[in-house]
This record gives structure tokens, C-alpha cells and sequence, in this order.
């Protein structure tokens, strides 16, 4: 009998495609009659998310770029917790993380001035994963795009209630962007929970047929999937 539900999480900087793709798969699990959920972080109308949001619109008095990285991944950790502590597991075989714990690692990573970014996501991993008891995912799936095709995503991406019309403070960040996207391609390489997916050929995004399929051909070799 199944005991808990396959929770896959969906990483990569801003405008990578990820709430795209989660889509296609909620779609592809659903219609193969799992039950499944996507869950997005930070959950921006929720306690600790609606101060987050307000940070990284920058806006705020104080800004998401400005706070230091270990009370940043504080507020994200608490959004998760308060978030996860009121799913139930039974209710699902499949539970999609649009962002988890390794966003934090690797954001937070990117900007951590008292530590190296791995010494400093091992404090995160132990923060969410030992402290906080948070689920830990079977698979992190990051999918990797250059700043440039980052940027020109989120240009696309309209308007958001946290942020309006503009990009937020990280996504304005091409420094952040890129040292985040680094961090998280050496994460891929370390970790055999993490992959990597290249979403982009010849400078320009894959297609998102082409991504999908990627996707459930890297969860069917991990025995993921099977429908
Ligand atoms: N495979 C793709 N090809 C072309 N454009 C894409 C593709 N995937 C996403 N986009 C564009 O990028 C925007 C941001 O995608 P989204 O999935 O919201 O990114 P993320 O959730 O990673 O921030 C979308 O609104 C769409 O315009
Ligand atoms: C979930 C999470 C996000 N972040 C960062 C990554 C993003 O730049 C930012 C907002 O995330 P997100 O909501 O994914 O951005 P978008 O508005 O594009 O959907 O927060 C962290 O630093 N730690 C975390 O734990």
C-alpha cells in the first residue's frame, strides 16, 4: 500500500517556465487518474507570504534585497510550514512544489555574506528538513534558462498582485539571477535527488511540448511514473 504521496518539486530562477510545465503535468497525472496537487511558494496571500511579497515588491520599508539572508529564508521557511502542516498526504498521490527548499538554498545562498552558499545550504536544509520536519522531496527538478531568456519571460508574465506591473527586486537583480542559477546547477550535480533539465537550445526557450516531455521521461527513468 502506498504509504505517502510522491512529492516532485520544480526549480529554476524567475521565468524559467516552471508554472507553464506544472500545468502540463498536474494535466498529464490527473487525466491518468491520480489524484494530485500543485502547491506554489511563497504563498503570497498567507501570513508570512503577504510580508514577503510585500519585501520583494520593494515597496516596502524594508526590501527582500536588503534583509540578510538568514532571517529572508526564515520568512519563506515559516510560509512552507504553515503552509504544508494543513495538507493532508492521504489525500494525494502526487504533491508538485511550484519553488521548495532548494529556492531558498539557492537565492538565499546567492546573496549569504557569513558563509559559503553550500555551508549556508546545509543551514537551510537542516532548518526545514530537521527543524521545521518539513517533507523532503523525491525528486527537485531544476529547469535551467539563462538571465537574458529569464528577463524576457518575466517581461511576459503581466500583472502580479504582490508586484503589479514590474519585475520584483530579485527578478530586477541580474547579479542575484545568476549567481542563484549557478548554485542551482551545482546542487544538480552533487545531489542524486536533483536534476537538472535544460529548457533552452540555441538561446531561445525549448518548446513547451518538448520540455513536457523531457519532464515525464526524467520521472519515468526514476520510476516516478508509470501510467
Ligand atoms: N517553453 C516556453 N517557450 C516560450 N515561452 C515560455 C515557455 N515557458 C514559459 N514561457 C513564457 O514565460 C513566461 C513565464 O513562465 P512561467 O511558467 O510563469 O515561469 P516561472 O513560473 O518559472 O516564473 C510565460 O508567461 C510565458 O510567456
Ligand atoms: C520559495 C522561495 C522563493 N524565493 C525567491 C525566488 C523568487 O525570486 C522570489 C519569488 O518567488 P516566485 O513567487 O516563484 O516568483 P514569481 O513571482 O516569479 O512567481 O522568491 C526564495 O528566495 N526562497 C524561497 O524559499
Amino acid at each position: 500500500m502506498k504509504t505517502k504521496p510522491t512529492y516532485i518539486a520544480i526549480e529554476g530562477i524567475d521565468g524559467s517556465g516552471k508554472t507553464v510545465q506544472i500545468a502540463q503535468l498536474l494535466d498529464e497525472i490527473s487525466g491518468a487518474g491520480y489524484r494530485c496537487r500543485e502547491v506554489s511558494f511563497p504563498q503570497y496571500d498567507g501570513f508570512f507570504g503577504e510580508q514577503i511579497g510585500a519585501m520583494l515588491s520593494g515597496r516596502h520599508s524594508v526590501r527582500a534585497d536588503e534583509v540578510d539572508a538568514r532571517s529572508m529564508a526564515l520568512w519563506y521557511a515559516a510560509d512552507r510550514m504553515r503552509t504544508m502542516r494543513n495538507i493532508c498526504p492521504d489525500d494525494y498521490d502526487y504533491i508538485i512544489l511550484n519553488r521548495y527548499t532548494l529556492a531558498n538554498a539557492a537565492y538565499q545562498g546567492s546573496r549569504c555574506k557569513d558563509s559559503t552558499p553550500l555551508e549556508f545550504a546545509k543551514w537551510v536544509f537542516d532548518m526545514e528538513e530537521i527543524e521545521f520536519q518539513l517533507p523532503v522531496p523525491d525528486l527537485y527538478l531544476i529547469f535551467d534558462v539563462s538571465p537574458a531568456l529569464s528577463a524576457q519571460n518575466v517581461a511576459a508574465k503581466g500583472y502580479r498582485d504582490y508586484t503589479g506591473d514590474s519585475a520584483d527586486v530579485y527578478e530586477k537583480s541580474s547579479s542575484i539571477l545568476t549567481d542563484a542559477r549557478s548554485l542551482y546547477r551545482e546542487f544538480a550535480a552533487m545531489y542524486d535527488s536533483m536534476e537538472l533539465l535544460e529548457c533552452h537550445e540555441n538561446g531561445r526557450m525549448k518548446s513547451p511540448e518538448a520540455i513536457h516531455q523531457a519532464v515525464m521521461d526524467i520521472l519515468t527513468q526514476r520510476g516516478l511514473w508509470k501510467r
